[in-house]
């Protein structure tokens, strides 16, 4: 029988298949966070259940630590407590972990494929539900909740039922100045953010083969945004080449065979979809989100949508209300929006190749007047040595934008970085909706290209003509 890649993936992980599609399904790698592990670590202990596989965990800190003068400690006393329970949790349960401190943390999605602990051919879950990440890998990898991850630490199986499975085929050369974070947004815009419900997306097609292994996380990353438990991406030499020699990749022999059947992990071609979506590369121009959903998308020379040509009342209600909490009359050409931060960082755009972009365009150039903050948060401790090693940093520093440390920083407001009621910033995250950066704050998702230019003008700006 032709299979999918997600058919192959979710076949090799089956423990046990009820009549009804419950299916209890093996775990092979279970990455860990300070948010949603504390009560399932509680679990665990109240019930004196050990783990049932330690080396399959890994645990990092990421959304509540801080972003700059990390020797002093966390101020705030609750994103403390988590941080510092999870140091504890890691200790007494003897998980691999990367403390504040160690350079080798970062936020989980990506220090997970940066080490090597997200390979091919895996089940991946995390307590977080940006680990479609993971899929970029040609690996199932999907968020679980907190009764989830108990049941994952003591078990190392999740139950689960089968998703419909849908193609998002993206073929052509990208166009200059495009990049992944346009492709998704472009496909959210076509889809609607309940567009992928009840799927796992693979995304394929010439233009996602084309892309690095950073571009198709972001691709997958955002899958999550369009409704789909998963994103994923068939295996390719970009993906193995990526893995080799990563520390926690197979070795000598052990290598070898895993690239062998690697290699077998994409949609057999003829496999049926159950529903297949189809982009032109060269049609898809840089995205501006202008509401508060990451469908409410249009591209930089356009301009924000006006309700009253909406005939749908549920729709002409929710733009309405978004321009509202947003500030934007109906009609502003996109490039008349002005700016007063910038968060180029996340688990969307915060690895080297996103750097090295923002860095191009700043290169030289000078923040604007009225941008009152452009912040650089690089997403792991790895990342910033090799950014720091080509001197993006000093690219950033000399441009008037600050370099600061990893973590989820400004991508949600759950740390020291956050927007103030009313500030409109440009970011490089995936969500947009009311309060994410802050309360009152307004986030416009876009590519770490298009947020770097829009510091430098201070309002939005098409890269494609600097
Ligand atoms: C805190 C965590 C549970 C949450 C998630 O699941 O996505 C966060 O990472 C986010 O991006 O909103
Ligand atoms: S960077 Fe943002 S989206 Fe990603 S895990 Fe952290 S809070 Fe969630």
């Amino acid at each position: 029988m032709l299979k999918t890649l997600y058919d192959k993936l979710w076949d090799s992980h089956v423990v046990r298949a009820d009549t009804d599609g419950t299916t209890l399904l093996y775990i092979d790698r279970h990455l860990v966070h300070e948010v949603t592990s504390p009560q399932a670590f509680e679990g665990l202990r109240e019930a004196h259940r050990p783990l049932w596989r330690t080396s399959a965990n890994l645990a990092v800190a990421d959304h509540n630590v801080p972003t700059t003068s990390r020797a002093e400690g966390i101020a705030d006393p609750t994103s403390r407590l988590q941080v510092e329970t999870l140091d504890a949790n890691a200790k007494s349960f003897g998980l691999t972990y990367f403390d504040m401190n160690d350079k080798r943390q970062g936020i989980v999605h990506v220090i997970g494929p940066e080490q090597g602990a997200t390979l091919p051919g895996m089940t991946v879950v995390c307590g977080d539900s940006h680990t479609s990440t993971h899929g970029a890998f040609g690996a199932l990898a999907h968020g679980i909740g907190t009764s989830e991850v108990e049941h994952v630490l003591a078990t190392q199986t999740l139950l689960a039922k089968k998703s419909k499975s849908m193609l998002v085929q993206v073929d052509g050369a990208l166009p200059a100045g495009v990049t992944a974070k346009d492709i998704v947004l472009a496909v959210i815009g076509k889809i609607g953010t309940a567009g992928g419900t009840g799927y796992a997306i693979e995304f394929g097609g010439s233009t996602i083969r084309s892309l690095s292994m950073e571009g198709r996380m972001t691709v997958c990353n955002m899958a999550i945004e369009a409704g789909a438990r998963a994103g994923m991406v068939g295996v390719d030499e970009t993906t193995i080449d990526y893995i080799k020699g990563r520390p926690f990749a197979p070795k000598g022999d052990d290598w070898d065979k895993a690239v062998a059947y690697w290699r077998t992990l994409h949609t057999d071609p003829g496999a049926k979809f159950d529903l297949v979506v189809t982009l032109n590369a060269a049609e898809i121009r840089p995205q501006v989100t202008w509401g508060t959903s990451p469908e409410m998308v249009t591209t930089i020379d356009g301009r924000v949508p006006d309700p009253e040509t909406e005939k749908d009342p549920v729709r002409r209600d929710a733009m309405e209300k978004a321009l509202v909490y947003m500030n934007l009359a109906p009609n502003t050409r996109i490039e008349d929006i002005k700016i007063d931060k910038v968060f180029i960082g996340s688990c969307t755009n915060s690895r080297i190749e996103d750097l090295r972009a923002a860095a191009q365009v700043v290169r030289g150039r000078h923040r604007a007047a009225n941008v009152k903050l452009a912040m650089v948060v690089p997403g792991s401790g790895l990342v910033k040595e090799q950014a720091e090693r080509e001197g993006l940093d000093q690219i950033f520093k000399a441009a008037g934008f600050e370099w600061r440390e990893p973590g989820c920083s400004m991508c949600l407001a759950m740390n020291a970085d956050r927007l103030e009621p009313g500030e409109r910033c440009a970011s490089t995250s995936n969500r947009n909706f009311e309060g994410r950066q802050g309360q009152g704050g307004r986030t416009h998702l876009v590519s770490p290209a298009m947020a770097a230019a829009a510091g430098i003008a201070g309002h939005f700006v098409d890269v494609r003509g600097l």
